[in-house]
């Protein structure tokens, strides 16, 4: 799918597919470095951070191992529930093993930090965080985030990853949805 497919329903492209191949491979660079010697488990989490831990881990150099959760806190919607979901658990055990935690998007933070805090609570060698995306006038907890991506503007995203009731993860850039496809006047 590209811009042009999407029709009206595009209102903006953000971040062009080259921007984001760029600044992933600008990240990887950075993780392999600190991390150069060791070992790491990227841990992903489903859905949104499919596209980003599939580029991310074929940029990097590192031994990697990739683990996933997925959690859930918008539903259908454009806004969080504040209420984070464990739909599905690591298949690993984190005891002693440095985690990298590889998202599409920090809006209000509440997932990450949820998600910080419990990954904690198994007693890691290390937990940092990567994100593509990072809403400053969103934020709502403070959290601190290693590898950042984009500092965006405070409007709803979609696109790598990113949904609006679960369409349009496959666009390979970021964008904008048009007011008229969520009901917004
Ligand atoms: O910083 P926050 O306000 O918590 O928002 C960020 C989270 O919300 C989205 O996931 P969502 O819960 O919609 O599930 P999904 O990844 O399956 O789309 C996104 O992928 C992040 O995981
Ligand atoms: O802007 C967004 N777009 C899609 N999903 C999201 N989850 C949190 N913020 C967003
Ligand atoms: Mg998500």
């Amino acid at each position: 799918m590209d811009a042009a497919d999407m029709g009206k329903d595009l209102e903006r492209v953000l971040i062009t597919e080259e921007e984001l191949q760029a600044k992933i491979k600008e990240l990887a660079g950075r993780i392999d470095e600190d991390y150069a010697g060791g070992e790491l488990l990227i841990v992903g989490v489903l859905k949104g951070a499919v596209m980003v831990m599939a580029d991310l881990a074929r940029a990097l150099h590192l031994p990697v191992q990739m683990d996933w959760m997925a959690v859930s806190s918008y539903g259908a919607g454009t806004k969080t529930s504040g209420v984070v979901r464990v739909l599905k658990d690591l298949d690993t055990d984190i005891a002693g093993r440095h985690v990298l935690v590889v998202e599409d998007i920090i809006d209000s933070g509440l997932t990450l930090s949820w998600l910080v805090h419990n990954l904690k609570s198994r007693n890691p060698a290390s937990v940092e965080i990567c994100a593509a995306l990072r809403k400053p006038d969103a934020v709502k907890v403070a959290l601190d985030v290693k590898y950042i991506g984009f500092d965006i503007p405070n409007e709803f995203v979609i696109g790598y990853g990113l949904d609006y009731a679960e369409r349009y993860r496959n666009l390979p850039f970021i964008g904008t949805l048009a007011p008229h496809v969520y009901g917004a006047s």
